[in-house]
């Protein structure tokens, strides 16, 4: 069997402060194989975010983490401060929901695409603006060289997502992390760029964890779900979407068609943390 590419090994993070101990992440396992595509999803503060951070290990100090995170099986958690940069920067891309708050205002467009290659792999700029430009028309970014010399302000929402997909796969990871990608642009903007990421991942053979609300999005593009709870992933399979068997999962497919989860918009479920924790209890006996 081939070495998964991300695997999560109880995973657990409690929030630290001088008046409360609290825990957010209660035990995620989970594994993403070579070019798999794993759709996490859940409900606002169900700790989908938290989990991406401690995958990159930039959980605050103040977080107290056990479990294990290993990369192509070296342990994220044990790796030297040079090691983990290179993971940052080289193994692992993600994109975020709002593109624009990942970019620096003042530096152009080229700047941003080229500057951490030139910098940390000592390549030459022009060489590197070369595969950047290469880059912006396979993502479909029109008149890429022009775009170079532009600053983010004048690029619309999900023209700005693309240049940052092209920034991700320009440094050649294994593993995408996309939390949130197209929440942030409107509808049209929405599909082009999630067709473009899964376009781009399968060529590349690149593994997906995709974090979204969005149950119909991530069925469309993952191989698998899985479901996050109050810290915990409730439930995971290729079935999830289709005959969900954790109470959670089936409470929260039968709200379809309202297929956004986000907490404003979920219609009242018939699941609470008290039934949560009573379900736990029965299990654990
Ligand atoms: N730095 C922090 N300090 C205190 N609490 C935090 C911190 N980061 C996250 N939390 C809490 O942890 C829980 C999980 O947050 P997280 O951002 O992972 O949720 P999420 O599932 O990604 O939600 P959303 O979909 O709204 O982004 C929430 O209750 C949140 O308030």
């Amino acid at each position: 069997m081939t070495k998964p590419i991300l695997r999560i090994d109880d995973l657990r993070a409690t929030l630290v402060t001088r008046d409360r101990t609290l825990p957010l992440l209660n035990g995620i396992s989970l594994e993403l194989q070579p070019g798999e595509a794993l759709g996490l999803v859940g409900e606002s503060g169900s700790g989908k975010s938290l989990t991406t951070r401690a995958i990159m290990r930039m959980l605050e100090t103040n977080f107290r983490v056990s479990g294990d995170v290993q990369f192509a099986g070296e342990s994220v958690y044990k790796m030297s401060r040079s090691r983990l940069r290179e993971y940052r920067s080289a193994d692992v891309g993600m994109i975020f929901q709002d593109p624009r708050a990942h970019v620096n205002p003042v530096h152009t467009v080229g700047d941003f695409l080229t500057e951490a290659l030139v910098r940390n792999r000592g390549l030459p700029r022009d060489e590197v603006e070369k595969r950047a430009v290469a880059l912006l028309d396979e993502v479909g970014v029109r008149h890429p060289e022009r775009r170079l010399t532009q600053y983010p302000h004048e690029l619309s929402g999900g023209l700005l997502q693309r240049v940052l997909i092209a920034s991700v796969l320009l440094a050649e990871p294994r593993l995408i992390l996309a939390d949130e990608p197209t929440t942030a642009l409107d509808v049209t903007a929405q599909s082009d760029v999630m067709a473009i990421l899964e376009e781009q991942r399968q060529a590349r053979g690149l593994s997906l964890l995709f974090i979204t609300h969005n149950l119909e999005l991530a069925q469309a593009c993952c191989d698998r779900l899985a479901v996050m709870y109050a810290g915990e992933i409730v439930e995971q399979g290729a079935h999830v979407y289709a005959a969900p068997t954790h109470p959670y999962t089936k409470e929260l497919m039968g709200a379809r068609p309202s297929i956004d989860i986000r907490a404003d918009r979920l219609p009242e479920l018939n699941y609470s943390i008290e039934m949560h924790q009573a379900l736990k209890a029965e299990a654990a006996l």
